[in-house]
């Protein structure tokens, strides 16, 4: 077939379809029919989800709807009932523990609370998956990679050599961040990575999250509480309730759909305050460009 055959055969119509630009890259995850039961307890049933390259996927729901276990589900610790879970084009309900092995080191994850070892210093820590992955990279090259995704997560290069109980919480959360970094992820899972912090603490790890997906190029599934957050950096929206994605998009459709936990949810005073601060910071923005 001449390229210009296979150019048009798949356009069916008007549009030619053009084999070229056409971006063939799976997308970073594709949830189909997923079930997850423990007992006769169902936390989701036939849930649908997908996650598109680039972009940082907020995940909302009430307490208990699962996002937790949606999570562990797609990163190959919670085993489904049913359905299928794709990352990058392979299934990971499938996978040969080789295949798994070469996405597995497609994305990293920050646990509710950093999940640190507590018996390792923070550059240790980066250093674990770098070791289980890279057994043959030297101690001088391991601790050199270390020391940057320290600094890439904000933390200052001493904190490298301490220990977790040395450090405060947003500390805690960044060298848990650096941890996630450390194979050069496409793919990031942050659970609920600003629980905990002060306002300032959790808008500053915002701020570096967004400036992370920007400059690495990564994916982001951000399982969150916290409104600043879904406002200040996500580019879309699912929410979880019965039992499966009851919609995803930007805010605005989110708030065109009438499921009374949506519009409770971002429509009540905390949303309202939200809105207003995240229209103050961009009004600032905007002032501060005006004078430049
Ligand atoms: N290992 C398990 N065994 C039994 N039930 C479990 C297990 N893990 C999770 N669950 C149940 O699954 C449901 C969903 O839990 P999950 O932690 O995913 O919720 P969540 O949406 O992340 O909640 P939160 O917002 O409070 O963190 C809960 O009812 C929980 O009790």
């Amino acid at each position: 077939m001449t390229d210009e055959e296979q150019t048009t055969e798949q356009a069916g119509g008007d549009a030619p379809f053009n084999w070229a630009t056409a971006d063939t890259t799976p997308v970073p995850i594709r949830i189909s029919g997923l079930t997850n039961r423990f007992g006769d307890f169902a936390v989701h049933e036939d849930l649908d989800l997908e996650v598109r390259r680039g972009e940082i996927l907020g995940v909302v729901g009430g307490s208990g709807t699962g996002k937790s276990v949606l999570m562990r589900s797609i990163i190959g610790l919670q085993i489904p009932d049913e359905g299928t879970i794709e990352v990058f084009g392979h299934d990971i309900t499938a996978a040969e523990p080789d295949e798994e092995i070469g996405v597995r080191n497609r994305w990293g994850v920050l646990f509710q609370g950093g999940a640190l070892f507590s018996t390792l210093t923070v550059a240790e820590n980066v250093e674990v998956p770098l070791k289980q992955f890279y057994p043959e990279l030297s101690q001088e090259l391991l601790d050199e990679i270390a020391r940057y995704k320290v600094v890439l997560s904000g933390l200052p290069e001493e904190a490298a050599s301490k220990y977790p109980s040395e450090l405060s919480g947003g500390m805690k959360k960044r060298a848990g961040l650096a941890r996630a970094l450390a194979l050069d992820p496409e793919l990031l899972f942050l659970d609920e990575p600003t629980a905990g912090l002060d306002p300032i603490g959790a808008a500053k790890f915002d701020e570096l999250t967004r400036e992370l997906t920007d400059t690495l190029g990564l994916t982001v599934f951000l399982i969150t509480h916290d409104l600043d957050t879904l406002y200040a950096i996500c580019d879309r929206v699912a929410v979880l309730a019965d039992k499966k994605v009851i919609a995803v998009g930007t805010i605005p459709e989110l708030l065109e759909t009438d499921h009374p936990w949506i519009q409770e949810y971002f429509n009540g005073p905390r949303a309202r305050a939200a809105v207003a601060t995240h229209q103050r910071g961009k009004a600032l923005d905007n002032d501060d460009s005006g004078k430049a």
